[in-house]
């Protein structure tokens, strides 16, 4: 079917002059619906995810639920978070209003291909904005469904998939009637959306890689970390930016921690994405499993030393665990996304908080120890976007989540995410 990109970015221009002025409870109720819709249809959404990108399907089904959550978040939060403020001054009044910019494109990954569209339109189009979506090639079912879902709207569409490749992106940002951006995706992504967003002086939010450090002190229960540790840096296969991705482990516990993770993979189940019990699934696409069995094998030829896993087939990457790292070598220095952990050892703490800052990325860091208040003295110390402690670092509707250094900037979710599009104007009265 032929699209027309100029006619689909004239209709959002149109219809964002009606959706800005539709008030908020009737966005909500909009947003109600769309819940609604995803939670009936949640088996045939999941499906599309499923299909596109192998996720299996209990993880693609836990996907969609979470959509879900976000939706209930900003139900109970949006009137709040869009109040504005008065300031108290000389004059006699002035205050501070939260107004839509306009039409705000996403460029979305295919990594969770309904969550990351949701965290992204759902709190845009709140603010009151249409959105325009430009997403992964290689997610074009959830892409459709995603569209489908959001033309729930009455009278007018605020959702519009750009079934565009990225060469046509900075078109779309260049015209004027695109008046923000949020990307999620590559740090080479990102500096090229933020280049030429910069070049038309447009707001951009990016939410980019992140290689994050996963440290057990001296003191942590290791039967109750390891299982932690396996899901942070497992989840979807690997495939997520906030996935734990370099191992920092005391010295006293680093030989226990291996076994016990080893073990740990040794349980999960393999098999066809469809099937309900299957709990590891494929990378998404073959070309992203040899690129990091190149990482692990340029680590290898330095010195890395392969503890388990290591073989690839097509697109399926065997849980793998590598040690004996240094600083300079591809697993280490580089984002690995995919199943792919990397153990080392520290035995002085400020050893552990230099080598987590060691990476160009800053997206967060998760820290386990008994000693709750030695962690809090330090956080200062993390070059990080977020420091969970004694818990891995997720997302969730009601925190805000992104990053510094190469993984980004501006923050989505929470009141932070619903206010990333909004025009803050200040009104003063004499
Ligand atoms: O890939 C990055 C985000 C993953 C998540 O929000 O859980």
């Amino acid at each position: 079917m032929h699209f027309d990109l100029d006619n689909t970015l004239e209709v959002a221009a149109r219809d964002y002059e009606i959706w800005k002025n539709t008030d908020l409870d009737s966005r909500i109720a909009v947003v109600k619906l769309i819940r609604n819709q995803l939670i009936e249809q949640k088996f045939k959404y999941a499906t599309s995810i499923t299909k596109d990108m192998h996720k299996p399907i209990s993880q693609s089904l836990a996907e969609v639920e979470k959509c879900a959550k976000l939706c209930n978040y900003y139900i109970e939060e949006s009137k709040r978070i869009l109040k504005g403020r008065t300031i108290k001054t000389g004059w006699s009044e002035v205050y501070l209003t939260n107004e839509p910019l306009g039409v705000i494109l996403g460029v979305m990954p295919w990594n969770y291909p309904f969550w990351q569209v949701f965290r992204f339109a759902i709190p845009t189009l709140l603010a009151g904005n249409t959105v325009l979506v430009k997403h992964a090639s290689n997610v074009p079912n959830a892409a459709v469904a995603l569209e489908e879902l959001f033309r729930i709207v009455g009278n007018q569409q605020v959702y519009f998939n750009l079934p565009i490749g990225s060469e046509q992106v900075e078109n779309v940002i260049a015209n004027p009637v695109v008046k923000g951006v949020s990307l999620t995706g590559s740090e080479a992504a990102g500096k090229s959306v933020a280049s030429i967003a910069g070049k038309w002086l447009k707001p951009v939010l990016l939410e980019l890689g992140g290689s994050n450090a996963f440290i057990v002190c001296e003191d942590a229960i290791l039967d109750e970390v390891v299982p932690v540790a396996v899901r942070a840096r497992m989840q979807n296969a690997g495939q997520s930016c906030i996935a734990a991705k370099r191992f920092i482990i005391h010295n006293k516990l680093k030989d226990q921690f291996i076994k016990k993770f080893v073990k740990e993979l040794k349980t999960f189940k393999f098999g066809d994405a469809m099937n309900e019990s299957t709990s590891f699934g494929s990378m998404a696409r073959e070309d992203l499993a040899e690129g990091l069995e190149k990482q692990m094998r340029d680590s290898i030829n330095m010195g890395a030393t392969l503890v388990h896993g290591g073989k690839r087939d097509g697109a399926f990457f065997e849980p793998t665990v590598l040690t004996n790292i240094n600083v300079d070598m591809p697993v280490f220095k580089e984002e690995t996304f995919g199943p792919l952990a990397v153990i080392m050892g520290f035995d002085d703490f400020d050893k552990a908080v230099a080598l987590s800052n060691g990476s160009n990325f800053g997206l967060g860091v998760s820290i386990f120890s008994k000693d709750v208040n030695f962690i809090k003295s330090k956080i200062a110390s993390f070059d990080e976007g977020a420091l969970f402690i004694n818990e891995m670092v997720v997302s969730d509707p009601s925190v805000p989540f992104g990053g510094i250094k190469n993984s980004g900037y501006g923050r989505e979710m929470s009141d932070e995410g619903l206010l990333a599009f909004v025009n803050k104007k200040t009104v003063v009265i004499k």
